[in-house]
């Protein structure tokens, strides 16, 4: 790892990730993010893509908007993909996935912010933990509808084939996650969630957040 949150940090702020852009979400992302905040997520990524998504100053706009309420809370927020827009806004970290810029351009850049990396199977953790990624985003663990370019479904099997051969990383599982299916994540190895339609689109946001976290405090290995 070489963020300067240290790994206790790092897993507990995994715990509830949430992920969120404007397309994700029926009312405001303000509203969305607050309430989510509110439920008790514990990270949050600003993952603004897909059609119809923001570009230029009013995607600016909003991510700084919405990292003006995680400072307010004290929760990490994270960029996907845009680490210029990570840069210009000081964010805590950044996630990357194998398609995006390569891990060691984006650790020269981002310096000791954190760095998530999408992996998929052993051979893409054994690089990324080797060319420094500070924690791992494995999924689809779950079908999930939300990514369009979403590989298919792997079950919560590859957290734990990750454990078995020692990769300690901190891991959030990610695709298709809801209250019902996070124990199973947890179970299998994963420090946490990520989740995006189960907290955006929720009818009680506050509510389905809580019931989330609650899911994953009982399961969590420390408890
Ligand atoms: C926590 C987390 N895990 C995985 C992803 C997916 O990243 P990527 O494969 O780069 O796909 P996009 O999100 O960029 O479409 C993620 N964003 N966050
Ligand atoms: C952003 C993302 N990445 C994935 C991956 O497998 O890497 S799945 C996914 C979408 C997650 O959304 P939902 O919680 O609505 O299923
Ligand atoms: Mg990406």
């Amino acid at each position: 790892m070489t963020t300067t949150f240290t790994d206790a940090k790092l897993r507990e702020a995994l715990k509830v990730y949430f992920i969120m852009g404007s397309i994700n979400c029926l009312k405001s992302p303000v509203e969305v993010l607050t309430e989510a905040i509110c439920g008790g997520i514990t990270m949050f990524q600003f993952r603004e893509k897909g059609t119809n998504a923001l570009v230029g100053e009013e995607k600016y706009a909003l991510a700084e908007e919405l990292q003006f309420i995680c400072k307010k809370y004290k929760i990490p927020f994270i960029v996907n993909d845009d680490i210029a827009l990570a840069q210009t806004l000081k964010a805590d970290g950044v996630h990357i996935g194998q398609e995006d810029d390569p891990i060691p351009v984006v650790r020269e850049q981002i310096g000791d912010k954190i760095l998530g990396v999408s992996v998929h199977n052993v051979e893409e953790a054994k690089i990324a933990l080797q060319k420094g990624a500070d924690y791992f985003g494995v999924g689809p663990i779950f079908p999930t509808t939300t990514k369009a370019d979403a590989k298919p479904a792997s079950g919560v099997a590859i957290l734990t084939e990750l454990r078995m051969k020692g990769y300690s990383l901190p891991i959030v599982g990610i695709g298709g996650i809801t209250a019902k299916n996070a124990s199973q994540v947890i179970k299998a190895g994963a420090d946490g969630v990520s989740v995006i339609t189960a907290i955006s689109l929720a009818d009680n946001i506050v509510h389905a957040t809580k019931v989330l976290n609650e899911a994953i405090i009982q399961n969590d290995r420390k408890n």
